[in-house]
């Protein structure tokens, strides 16, 4: 960017701005989606960096609005497996009087400071803001804290924004149906594995993942991911709801499951072709078997409903431990981490897309980009399957373990290893899902608890299905 731009930037060493939006933060946030600190009160903020992307400029509102991007970090009073502070990346829009569209996206206006008098809002929901997002993106370069980096794909100009009206962990912008951009909301030091996977997969070849064509990050002393524009697949369908349809009409979802096992194992060949593949020995074996036994601890000390599951459960690990201790290796390799049905697109020509590498988000960002042997992403399918059978009643057990084994045939013909053919691996990877589920559910989604809670219940007995 040039030097006249990064000159814009004239609120970054403003210590009165905090103080003064803190209030309209404090009543805003914990309403959002994406905000991941819900139950827990906010003690307070701090400023990581202030950078006007479109300067602020409380002349005249006829005039383009501001937009302001923050890095904050919020302050709550620490849970078990909780970091105490996270900082969240925000793009405030900025005007005297916005317009009654904007009514929905309203913060609220500012009562002293630097913005003193003016109205911030959710900057994504202007579509003049969102629209100079995209031109940031096309014309790379750095602008305050915050740099804009593309790849040598042109990008078209003046395509019509809009928001991803999802429930999301994250915001999305479409542009014009042909882009998407994901703006992340909680970031973290370091390359997101949501920007770095897709990067290395695309130089690898592998069509299952839309290539990031634009990214900005943040030039604080460690780099922030802050954001990825990538192709949209207009006429997508996710793997959850099409898995929901299929139950719903008393069809099975066999060729599907069968598909995504294919689509699955071409990625993680890819990814292995691409990244280090260490192999885990004893040790590491160890310590695989001891961090899952940590996050079941911490997650039964969150939520109660798991501490009389907790013996049996540690089986499961003990038993990879165990395997480790008589010799038996593994290899490791980078894998999606979260992978469920919710994130697989089913293009308008049946075409499987995996999508969202970002990895669990609860989880600190070394962990998640962290090499681990692929049946991770293979058990939170088969995690998945059973999620669904079980959202819809009467219950279908059968209809989960089908798709389970099409799953499974599908990952085995392409990848040339059955899933299956680790019993103990598997089951410890599932085991240590459902726990990441119950501790997800009961934050997030209470009502949902008791599907991940039957898995508990079955996989503490020492049943896989
Ligand atoms: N390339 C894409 N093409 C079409 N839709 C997409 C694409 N990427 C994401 N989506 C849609 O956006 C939603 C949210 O994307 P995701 O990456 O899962 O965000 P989050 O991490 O915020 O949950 C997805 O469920 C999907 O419906
Ligand atoms: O927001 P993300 O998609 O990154 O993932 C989080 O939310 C998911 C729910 O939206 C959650 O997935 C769980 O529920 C799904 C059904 O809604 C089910 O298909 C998954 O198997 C189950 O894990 C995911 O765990 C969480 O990280």
């Amino acid at each position: 960017m040039s030097e006249a731009a990064s000159a814009q930037v004239t609120l970054a060493n403003s210590t009165a701005l905090l103080p003064s939006l803190g209030p309209l933060l404090h009543e805003w946030l914990p309403r959002q989606r994406w905000f991941a600190g819900k139950g827990r009160s906010i003690t307070a903020f701090s400023l990581v960096s202030a950078t006007e992307i479109l300067p602020v400029d409380r002349a005249d509102d006829d005039r383009a609005p501001g937009l302001l991007h923050l890095l904050v970090r919020v302050h709550q009073p620490t849970m078990p497996a909780q970091p105490p502070v996270d900082c969240y990346q925000l793009l405030l829009g900025v005007r005297s009087a916005p317009p009654q569209h904007l009514a929905p996206a309203l913060i609220g206006r500012v009562p002293d400071g630097p913005l003193a008098g003016l109205t911030v809002y959710e900057g994504l929901h202007d579509p003049h803001l969102a629209a100079l997002l995209l031109e940031r993106l096309r014309t790379p370069g750095r602008l305050g804290a915050v740099c804009f980096d593309r790849g040598p794909e042109p990008i078209p100009q003046d395509l019509p924004p809009r928001v991803l009206d999802t429930e999301q962990s994250n915001s999305s912008l479409v542009y014009g149906n042909s882009y998407i951009l994901k703006i992340f909301r909680r970031v973290f030091p370091g390359t997101n594995p949501d920007l770095e996977l897709p990067l290395a997969l695309s130089r690898e070849g592998c069509g299952r993942v839309p290539a990031p064509v634009a990214w900005f990050e943040a030039a604080t002393p460690e780099r922030l991911t802050l954001g990825v524009l990538q192709p949209f697949l207009p006429g997508a369908q996710d793997g959850w709801q099409l898995a929901l349809r299929a139950l719903a009409t008393g069809h099975d979802f066999l060729a599907e499951a069968h598909a995504l096992g294919r689509a699955t194992a071409e990625v993680h060949t890819a990814l292995a072709a691409a990244l280090p593949t260490p192999v885990l020995r004893r040790s590491q074996t160890d310590e695989l078997a001891a961090a899952m036994v940590e996050r079941l601890e911490a997650a039964a000390h969150a939520v109660p409903e798991l501490v009389p599951y907790v013996p049996g459960l540690r089986t499961a690990f003990d038993a990879v431990a165990a395997l480790g201790h008589r010799g038996r290796s593994w290899a490791a390799q980078r894998v999606h981490g979260d992978l469920h049905l919710g994130q697989t697109l089913r293009g308008a020509d049946g075409f499987w897309s995996l999508i969202d590498f970002e990895g669990e988000p609860a989880r600190p960002l070394p962990e998640r980009r962290s090499p681990q042997p692929p049946v991770r992403d293979v058990a939170g399918m088969l995690r998945s399957f059973d999620y669904a059978a079980r959202s819809h009643r009467p219950w279908k057990p059968e209809w989960a373990a089908r798709c389970r084994d099409a799953y499974c045939d599908g990952y085995a013909e392409a990848a040339g290893a059955d899933p299956r053919a680790e019993p103990e691996l598997l089951r410890a990877h599932e085991t240590d899902k459902a726990v990441y589920e119950v501790l997800y559910e009961a934050r997030h989604r209470p009502d949902w608890l008791p599907v991940p809670m039957a898995a508990i219940h079955r996989l503490a007995s020492g049943t896989v299905r």
